[in-house]
C-alpha cells in the first residue's frame, strides 16, 4: 500500500515558513508583499479559488488586492487593468485568474503582465528563463509538485519521469523542471502511441491531463511515486483526479490524493512567488 503524500500539511509548512518571512522583510525593511487577483466574469469554481487564494494572503500576511470584473468586460479594458497594476509599487504580484471570458486574447493578457510581477510564471520571458536554467518565477502548479517530491525525499536525479499532459501551464514547465533535476523525462498526450506502455517505464509518473481517473493500475510500475494534478468531477459530482486513487494506491510506493494533493500546493508557491517577486522589487536578497 502506498505511502499517501500529504499535499495539505505540506502546503501550510510553506505558509508557516511565508508568514515568518513576511513578519521580517516588514519589520526589517518595511514593505508587505501584495498580490492582485483579477476574475473576469462569474464561473463559481473560479469564485472558489480566488477566495482560497485571499484568505491563504492573509494567513501570511501578504496583502491581497482583488479586482472582480463582469463577464462583457473588453480585452482593452483589462489590459488597461494590467496596466494600472504593473505601475503599482504595492503589486508585487499580479494574477488574472484563467480562463478569461471568449472575448479576450489570454496570450495578450499574460504578455501584458509585467516579468517582473508575473506570479503564475506564464509570460514567455519567465518561461524561457526556465527553459534556459535560470527560473525566475515558476509556474505554481509544477513548482508544487517539485517540492512535494522534495519533501518526501524523492530525488528525481537519474530516474525516468513520465508526463501526461503537455500544457504550457503544467505539463511544459513540469517537464522543464524535471530536465534541471537530472530526471530522464517522457512527455505523453492525446496522440501518444501506447501510454499505458510509456507510464509503465515511470519512476515518477505525473498525470496532469484533466479525464478523471484514466490512469489505472496496471499503467504503474511497482514502486512508483505517482503525482496527480488532475482536478475533475466524478459520475457522482466528487472531486477527483487523474488517477484511479483507489487502484492505484495498491502499486505506487507513493501517491497524492485529490483533493489535499496538488492543489493546495499551487497555492502555496503562488505566495512563494509573491514574497520572492516583493523581495526582488525592494532589492532584498
Ligand atoms: N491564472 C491562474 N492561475 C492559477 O493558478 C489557476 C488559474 N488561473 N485558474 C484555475 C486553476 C486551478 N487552480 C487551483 C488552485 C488550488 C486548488 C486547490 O486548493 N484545491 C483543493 C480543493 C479545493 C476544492 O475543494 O474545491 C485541493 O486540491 O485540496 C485547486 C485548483 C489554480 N488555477
Amino acid at each position: 500500500m502506498a505511502q499517501i503524500i500529504d499535499g495539505k500539511a505540506i502546503a501550510q509548512q510553506v505558509r508557516d515558513g511565508l508568514r515568518e518571512e513576511v513578519a521580517q522583510l516588514q519589520e526589517k525593511h518595511g514593505f508587505t508583499p501584495g498580490l492582485a487577483v483579477v476574475l473576469v466574469g462569474d464561473d463559481p469554481a473560479s469564485h472558489v479559488y480566488v477566495r482560497n487564494k485571499k484568505k491563504a494572503c492573509e494567513e501570511v500576511g501578504v496583502a491581497s488586492f482583488s479586482h472582480e470584473l463582469p463577464g462583457d468586460t473588453t480585452e482593452a479594458d483589462l489590459l488597461a487593468l494590467i496596466d494600472q497594476l504593473n505601475a503599482d509599487p504595492k503589486v508585487n504580484g499580479i494574477l488574472v485568474q484563467m480562463p478569461v471570458p471568449k472575448q479576450i486574447d489570454d496570450k495578450k493578457v499574460i504578455e501584458a503582465i509585467h516579468p517582473s510581477k508575473d506570479a503564475d510564471g506564464f509570460h514567455p520571458y519567465n518561461v524561457g528563463r526556465l527553459a534556459t536554467g535560470d527560473p525566475t518565477y515558476m509556474p505554481c502548479t509544477p513548482w508544487g509538485v517539485m517540492k512535494l517530491l522534495e519533501e518526501d525525499g524523492v530525488d528525481p536525479k537519474g530516474k525516468k519521469a513520465v508526463v501526461i499532459g503537455r500544457s504550457n501551464i503544467v505539463g511544459k514547465p513540469q517537464a522543464m523542471m524535471l530536465i534541471a533535476a537530472s530526471a530522464t523525462v517522457t512527455v505523453c498526450h492525446s496522440r501518444t502511441a501506447d501510454l499505458a506502455a510509456e507510464c509503465r517505464q515511470a519512476d515518477i509518473l505525473i498525470a496532469a491531463v484533466g479525464r478523471a481517473k484514466m490512469v489505472k493500475k496496471d499503467w504503474i510500475k511497482p514502486g512508483a511515486v505517482v503525482i496527480d494534478v488532475g482536478m475533475n468531477r466524478d459520475e457522482n459530482g466528487k472531486l477527483c483526479g487523474d488517477v484511479d486513487f483507489a487502484e492505484c494506491q495498491e502499486v505506487a510506493s507513493a501517491i497524492t490524493p485529490v483533493p489535499r494533493g496538488v492543489g493546495p500546493m499551487t497555492i502555496a508557491m503562488l505566495l512563494k512567488n509573491t514574497v520572492e517577486g516583493a523581495k526582488r522589487a525592494h532589492g532584498v536578497a
